[in-house]
Order: C-alpha cells, then sequence, then structure tokens
C-alpha cells in the first residue's frame, strides 16, 4: 500500500516528464515579460487562492531578488491589498476585485499574468478582459484545459493535469522559469550554462 506522500509524488514526477511540451509558451510568455520591463512597464499578478499565494511569491522574486543580487524589477501582485480587496469586494463585487485594480494601476503596454488551475475564475477572467481592452498584454498559467481564460490571453500556458495541487506545483516551476528568463533576457544574469 503506498502512502499518499508517494502517491502524489508519482503524479507530480509523471506530470513533470510530460511539462516540456510547455516550452514555446512558457518561453513566449518569459519574452513579452521582458519587452514590457524592458520599455518601462510592469507585471501585474493576480489569482485566487494558493493562486494568490503564487502571485506574491513570483512579484517577490521580480521585486526583491531571485537567485542572485540585481536590479528590482516592476511587478506587483494584486491579492495583497486587504483594504483595496475588502473594499471592491464589498461596495462593488468579488468578481471586480483584480480588474478594477487593473484599470486603477495598469497602463498600456504593461503586462498581466492571471493564474487560475480551472481557468474559469470570474474575478481572474474580469481583470484579463479589463486589461486587454486598456492595450496591456496578457498571460495565463492555466490547468484543465484551460477554460475560457486559454481563449482570453494572448499568451495561454496550459499545464495538462487535472488535480489542482500537481497544476499549482508546476505553476511554482513556471514562475521561477519565467523569472530567471526574463533576467536573462534583460542581461541582468548570465546564460545558464555560462560560466559564473
Ligand atoms: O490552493 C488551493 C488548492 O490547492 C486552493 O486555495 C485554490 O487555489 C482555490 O480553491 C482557488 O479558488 C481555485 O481557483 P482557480 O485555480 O480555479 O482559479
Ligand atoms: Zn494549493
Amino acid at each position: 500500500m503506498t502512502t499518499l506522500f508517494q502517491h502524489n509524488l508519482q503524479q507530480h514526477l509523471e506530470l513533470f516528464s510530460r511539462l516540456s511540451v510547455l516550452d514555446d509558451s512558457v518561453m513566449g510568455a518569459a519574452q513579452a515579460i521582458a519587452d514590457c520591463l524592458r520599455a518601462g512597464g510592469k507585471l501585474m499578478i493576480c489569482g485566487n487562492g494558493g493562486s494568490a499565494a503564487d502571485s506574491q511569491h513570483i512579484a517577490a522574486e521580480f521585486t526583491g531578488r531571485f537567485i542572485k543580487d540585481r536590479k528590482p524589477l516592476a511587478a506587483m501582485a494584486l491579492s495583497t491589498d486587504s483594504s483595496a480587496l475588502t473594499c471592491i469586494g464589498n461596495d462593488y463585487s468579488f468578481a471586480e476585485i483584480f480588474s478594477r485594480q487593473v484599470a486603477g494601476l495598469g497602463r498600456p503596454g504593461d503586462c498581466l499574468l492571471g493564474i487560475s488551475t480551472s481557468g474559469n475564475s470570474a474575478n481572474v477572467i474580469r481583470a484579463v478582459e479589463v486589461a486587454r481592452g486598456m492595450g496591456m498584454r496578457t498571460i495565463g498559467l492555466l490547468g484543465r484545459d484551460g477554460g475560457k481564460l486559454a481563449t482570453l490571453c494572448d499568451c495561454a500556458i496550459v499545464v495538462p493535469a487535472e488535480v489542482t495541487a500537481r497544476i499549482q506545483e508546476a505553476h511554482i516551476l513556471i514562475g521561477h522559469s519565467i523569472c530567471g528568463a526574463v533576467e536573462q533576457s534583460l542581461g541582468l544574469v548570465p546564460q545558464h550554462g555560462e560560466a559564473e
């Protein structure tokens, strides 16, 4: 009888063994973000629950540091301001908690990264709709069949799995990879494999 941990580990390893199919979409997303930052734009990130945590984790890799010391990069999570979230959720609707921040803080040329394992969270969908209307680039970090966000986003990264926890584990690998690839594209760190 395998333990729950062994079961989860097998699922995780099986999924991760298939993730190289996402190489083009992950590197395409990194290129879009690097181009945005190079032009003076910023990256906004949103998601619910575990994906809210992933949003702030990834944003902090940009503004703080990832692996090596380098200049801060412009990124922000839209899941962290409890006053904005409760005001917008209370006075408007929960579906608007991210979109209203995008409308207030976003600028044409900025990027929005929406994280959703189902691809169907209404507040992430609204944020992407508003961002698109403002001339921002939109990237979906998704799972399952990608949901509604798969067709709505300029770039969709759809983790081919059904279990929310496994999808989230893949999302953070992808988030780290995007951050590293952006640093490389901006010339802030050596290319991987180069002597350091
Ligand atoms: O972390 C987990 C489950 O692993 C949960 O908090 C999960 O993120 C929440 O149920 C979210 O509301 C799910 O939303 P989404 O990924 O479908 O957009
Ligand atoms: Zn989780």
